[in-house]
């Protein structure tokens, strides 16, 4: 659906992005992360074909994007973060005429139905000066769908939404992604990411750290698998044990309660209970604290890109 093949784009020597190679799947919900300055926006205008790549190649649904290939663009639906309103218009007049350039079948219909699911049928008399921000993004989603697009591009998505929009939206691309639109949605917002995307890339000076699943991402970003144990009876003798061994990160024990931190480079969780077992304890309960994305996530400092690369060099 989307793939970049050395993408780069420099201004005056500087390289915002970096021989970047993408790979967006029919069908995917595919997130595009990175902190400030990272690069996302410049691919993202690169994708839509507003400003030209330095070098490399970008292929939408199967085609490569050359100048005035206007073919594929009927086929994209945009959400961009700043949005463009002929302030008086009403929102119905703004969807009718996007339909009409479009040439939306039954488009009353489909204006009525994407309105409903986005809470704003109500409004669509309204003239879009009188507007608020949030559902201005609202309104841009609806237009993005109209014409029933194979891909949806969709920068900063959620930005002004309050939680029942954000819902709301997110609710809607699922329906659409279920519907058979591939979604590629470039966010801050990661807890937003981790709930609907099921691969993500990560960037940063516009170089890709990484590209995976939502679940291989987090195992990468989180350098420890924690757990809670609770054992039979109390157990700060074990401490020192534990600490011996490579594979134990960090031990804390309060009477029969441990916090243990292992590596990830496999699944220590077998050897931990033998080693439990044969000091003479029982195991009443281990449980799995699972980090969140936004935990392991919170800006991409150096330790973490040195985790996330780290899978790769070894592969
Ligand atoms: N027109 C331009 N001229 C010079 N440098 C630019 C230009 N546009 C972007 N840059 C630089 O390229 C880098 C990437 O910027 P970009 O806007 O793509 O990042 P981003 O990941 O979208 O950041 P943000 O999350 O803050 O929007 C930044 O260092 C930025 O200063």
């Amino acid at each position: 659906m989307i793939q970049t093949i050395d993408l780069c784009k420099e201004y005056d020597g500087f390289k915002a992005v970096d021989n970047l190679n993408l790979q967006v799947e029919k069908g995917d919900i595919y997130g595009f992360l990175g902190p400030n300055g990272a690069g996302k926006t410049t691919t993202i205008m690169m994708l839509l074909g507003i400003i030209p790549p330095t070098s490399g190649k970008i292929y939408l649904l199967g085609e490569e994007l050359k100048e005035g290939n206007i073919d594929v663009k009927r086929r994209i639906g945009v959400v961009s973060e700043n949005q463009y309103f002929y302030k008086e218009m009403t929102a119905q007049e703004y969807l009718e005429f996007f339909a009409e350039l479009y040439e939306v079948p039954n488009a009353q219909k489909r204006i009525d139905t994407l309105m409903e699911a986005v809470g704003l049928q109500g409004d669509k008399n309204k003239k879009l000066g009188a507007y608020s921000k949030g559902m201005q993004q609202k309104l841009a989603f609806v237009r993005a769908l109209l014409h029933d697009p194979e891909l949806l591009i969709l920068d900063e998505p959620v930005a002004n939404l309050d939680p029942t929009s954000i819902k709301q939206i997110r609710d809607l691309i699922e329906e659409e992604n279920r519907a058979g639109r591939t979604v590629f949605i470039s966010s801050h917002l990661l807890s937003e990411v981790e709930k609907l995307c099921k691969k993500v890339a990560i960037i940063n000076k516009g170089k890709l750290l990484a590209e995976d699943t939502m679940d291989n991402i987090k195992r990468k970003l989180s350098d420890a698998m924690h757990l809670q144990v609770e054992l039979d009876r109390e157990a700060t003798e074990l401490q020192p044990v534990l600490q011996s061994f490579p594979w134990v990160r960090s031990v804390s024990i309060e009477n029969n309660r441990l916090e243990i931190a292992l590596s990830t480079d496999r699944d220590y969780r077998l050897e931990l209970s033998k080693t439990i077992f044969e000091k003479g304890f029982f195991i009443l309960s281990m449980t799995l604290k699972e980090m969140s994305l936004e935990e392991a996530f919170i800006t991409i400092t150096q330790h973490n890109i040195s985790l996330l690369t780290r899978g790769e060099a070894q592969q």
